[in-house]
């Protein structure tokens, strides 16, 4: 009886493991014990590796080794990303075994810019292991650049962030604008509350996952009075049944969920979710937020920035000279067209600055410049040309900001118009290669299909649609063949303007007019009351299905009466 009491399985409320009960209780102690290690700071968001086909394949590697490791000592229970596409998800099958189930233990950062490197390490040094962009992430508001409409002084989010009122968020904006460097700071600040920051990645989580952050979330509330935060990267890659797991523990409150998206969350994030959710846009990094980041990364690996034509006293702290044989420069201008580039993405600026630095400390060159009074220093100059080289597949070919992505979608638009199908791919693939927006071009060729293509093949326009709905669906770079098969249909399609040319010239009409417009003709007018009709709405209207002959009827106003849109030439 006695040996059957210990093998009873029972369940242990932390890890929710079953055990023998006989041990339940020595497991409990380290259970809990893990608990209070987790509750360290190990749970930042995820670390995020370069996007840029250029990184250097070693330092990702290095990187990923690093970010994977279990956090020190004892096991942890919280879930954890384990990066971009990387591994098995934390709760994949056979994984689960309590305490000791396998976790991506995610590294808190180490302190920011000023935790980059020791100050005396060489800049070789400083540009090993982690991307640059990871270890520059700010932990402080106070590192945190630009977003202020939505982050200011005297911001809602701001003062919720201040009192460590954390509401459940939605993060929304474009590609390496500071989602998760936002919920990182979160991270941050309300481990001085005790509360935990949990991370998951919906590239990666299954919703078992989402069930056990939410079970130990709830183990934590009842136990230890713990508040829960979720952090979920990319949440719009969560299947609708994964959204309603955790849809009712976010309005009980067991869990604060904070969501990041590059999609529109009305289409992508359910809607009940969002509902119970404050949606923050944030935006593209302005040219003088970049500007701000990549000096706070400048400084941080002591390179000093070179002014045109005369010396330009540069704020870096710490001469590279301290460490390395010759100082390293950078062109002033190379780092505005650096922060022009990178069209407001942070981690692309960091990335190329990184690159280009690495490139030039590997190649060794020197230069002899023209800094001081007297005469020359012998020192490695980073240019414009050098930093253009370290964004090269992203911005070099095609620059997402400025003129060059207008220039080659109206390529793409002409060359289609002139049915020339290999012109249409080249400039086609030159955008998409070139980092542009899928859907940017996909909601040109439904303007197309319209425009150039109209009732000559109006199955263009559907297409077009089913196109744009394509890429929306699976993104980059699958959709890639989605908009080439519609771009070489256009090229190849049959064209007519009439439909687009007579929609003009009655623009045209309409802004042309003199004095007021002319009345809708009564017996066009809808009667739906007795007055209507008295006052002769509808009045001597000729249905058409009645008759079995031509119906003559007029139906433009009597002034434009015979006026044919189109035949007329648009002045
Ligand atoms: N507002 C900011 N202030 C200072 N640094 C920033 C800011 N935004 C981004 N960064 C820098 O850029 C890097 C990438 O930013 P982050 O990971 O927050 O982008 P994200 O919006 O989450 O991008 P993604 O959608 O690609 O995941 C950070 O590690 C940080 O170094």
């Amino acid at each position: 009886m006695e040996g059957a009491e210990e093998e009873r399985l029972v369940q242990c409320p932390v890890c929710l493991r079953e055990l023998p009960a006989a041990h339940i209780n020595s497991h409990l102690d380290r259970c809990l014990q893990a608990g209070e290690a987790e509750a360290e700071p190990g749970s930042s968001p995820p670390c995020k590796w370069p996007r840029l086909a250029a990184a250097s394949p070693g330092s990702q590697a290095e990187g990923e080794a690093e970010d994977a490791r279990p956090a020190a000592g004892l096991p942890v229970f919280s879930l954890f990303h384990k990066g971009r596409g990387g591994g098995q998800s934390p709760g994949a099958p056979g994984r689960r075994s309590g305490a000791g189930r396998e976790e991506a233990a995610v590294k808190p950062a180490e302190g920011g810019a000023a935790a980059a490197a020791p100050s005396g390490a060489s800049l070789a040094q400083k540009l090993e292991g982690k991307p640059l962009a990871e270890r520059l992430r700010p932990d402080t508001l106070g590192d945190y650049v630009g977003q202020e409409r939505v982050l200011g002084a005297q911001t809602l989010l701001r003062s919720l962030l201040e009192s460590h009122e954390i509401p459940s968020l939605i993060l929304w904006g474009p590609p390496g604008c500071g989602k998760t460097t936002l919920a990182h700071i979160i991270a941050n600040s309300s481990k001085k509350n005790g509360t935990r920051f949990v991370t998951l990645s919906a590239t990666s989580a299954k919703t078992n996952d989402v069930r056990d952050v939410i079970s130990q979330a709830q183990n934590e509330k009842r136990l230890f009075k713990r508040k829960t935060i979720l952090f979920i990267d990319e949440i719009h890659r969560f299947n609708k049944s994964q959204q309603d797991t955790f849809l009712p523990h976010v309005e009980c409150g067991t869990v604060t969920l904070i969501g990041a998206t590059t999609e529109n969350p009305s289409f992508q994030v359910n809607a009940a979710l969002l509902s119970r959710c404050r949606v923050i846009v944030l935006e593209k990094l302005s040219v003088e937020a970049m500007e701000a980041i990549l000096m706070r990364a400048i400084r941080s690996l002591g390179v000093q920035v070179l002014g045109q034509g005369n010396q330009h006293s540069s704020s870096a702290t710490g001469s590279s000279s301290e460490s390395l044989e010759f100082p390293v420069y950078i062109e002033e201008k190379a780092l505005s067209t650096l922060a022009y580039l990178c069209d407001g993405d942070a981690r692309t600026g960091l990335n190329g600055l990184q690159l280009a630095v690495q490139a030039r400390v590997a190649a060794g060159k020197t230069t002899p410049l023209n800094i001081t009074k007297g005469g020359s220093v012998d020192g490695i100059l980073i240019t414009e040309e050098h930093v253009k080289e370290g964004l090269q597949r992203s911005h070099i070919l095609y620059d997402r900001a400025g003129e060059e992505h207008y220039n080659c979608i109206s390529a793409l638009h002409k060359s289609m118009r002139g049915s020339d199908e290999n012109a249409s791919l080249y400039w086609l693939a030159r955008m998409l290669e070139g980092g542009e927006d899928p859907l940017y071009v996909a909601r040109r060729l439904v303007r197309f299909a319209s425009e150039d293509i109209g009732l000559a093949d109006p199955l263009a326009l559907t297409q077009a649609v089913a196109a744009y709905q394509g890429c929306h669906f699976i993104g980059m770079p699958e959709c890639e063949v989605i908009l080439a098969q519609c771009v070489v249909y256009f090229a190849r399609a049959p064209k007519s303007i009439a439909v687009y040319r007579a929609y003009s010239n009655v623009k045209e009409c309409l802004r042309t007019h003199t004095g007021p417009l002319p009345p809708v003709p009564l017996h066009l007018r809808n009667a739906p009351t007795r007055l209507m009709k008295n006052l002769g709405y509808g009045k001597g209207y000729k249905y058409n299905p009645m008759y079995q002959e031509p119906v003559e009827q007029d139906y433009l106003p009597e002034e434009l009466k015979g006026t044919d849109f189109f035949k007329e030439r648009k002045t």
